[in-house]
């Protein structure tokens, strides 16, 4: 397992499950993210590759969570299928406690735009577009009209500190500064669940401070936030670190930041 910084106190994390996985009699809401024995194969000819082997994971509501693990270890794949940008090859996943397991593209991009917001390593923003166009792009996606888009895209952006550069293309922008507009971009929509694959995998340090500032407003106002990250410093900053290897989960803490030396 990778080193934590000093003043960290590590409790095992104990999922809240009932035994048939449906949720307690009592009105405790479904959990955000549910996985159960989740597989992911992927097959080329006659080569196949287990890159989730039997993942159970929960995460409820508001949590903040870092996913680590060696390259190849599986961590992309299970982002994708968080992300409802792929499905399992077995076992389930319920979003919110809406099964998605079996769902066909078209529902899978509904359910992308209206619960979840993705923060990229590469920003993955349109070069030709200026910041608030490619904040504004979700909301054309949900059919938000064009003054009301316009409208909270300014104000997305106003909210990771971009109000001066709302016109500027990506290219006119330091590498922190896209990455702020992504930011911007996965809020617009106002998601309970914000997805990050190495968010700071291409910052400077004081950008990467910057962006984890982000991170844990987001986290504060009570948005779920789950990134993968290779950086134990950024791991730190999550209240709960999941280590995967070879498609499993082997390590699942809960990590709270301690002021005393
Ligand atoms: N589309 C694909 N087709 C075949 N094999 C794949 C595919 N995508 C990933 N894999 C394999 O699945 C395994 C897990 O890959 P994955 O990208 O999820 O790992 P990772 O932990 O994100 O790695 P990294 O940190 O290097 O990005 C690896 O063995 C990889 O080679």
């Amino acid at each position: 397992m990778a080193e934590l910084p000093l003043h960290t106190e590590i409790l095992q994390h104990r999922p809240a499950r009932s035994e048939d996985g449906v949720g307690e009699a009592t009105s405790r809401p479904a959990p955000i993210l549910d996985l159960v024995e989740v597989g992911k194969t992927y097959r080329s000819g006659s080569l196949a590759v287990d890159a989730l082997r039997g993942v159970d994971l929960t995460v409820e509501e508001g949590e903040y969570v870092a996913v680590m693990g060696p390259s190849g270890s599986g961590k992309s794949t299970l982002m994708h299928i968080l992300g409802c940008l792929d499905v399992p090859s077995s076992g389930r996943y319920r979003l919110a406690g809406e099964d998605v397991s079996d769902m066909e593209e078209r529902q899978l991009a509904d359910i992308r735009n209206r619960r979840i917001g993705f923060v990229f390593q590469q920003f993955n923003l349109l070069p030709a577009m200026s910041a608030w166009r490619n904040v504004e792009l979700p909301l054309v996606y949900a059919g938000v009209p064009r003054a009301e888009r316009r409208a909270r895209a300014l104000e997305a952006l106003g909210r990771v500190g971009l109000s001066e550069r709302v016109a500027h293309r990506p290219g006119e922008l330091s590498g922190g500064q896209q990455q702020r507009v992504s930011v911007a971009r996965a809020l617009v929509t106002d998601p309970s669940l914000i997805l990050a694959d190495e968010p700071t995998g291409n910052l400077d340090s004081v950008s990467t401070t910057d962006v984890l500032g982000l991170f844990r407003e987001l986290h504060e106002q009570g948005r779920t936030v789950v990134l993968i990250t290779h950086e134990p410093d950024v791991a730190a900053q999550a209240e709960r670190v999941i280590h995967i290897l070879d498609g499993q989960v082997v390590d699942d803490q809960l990590v709270t930041t301690g002021t005393s030396s």
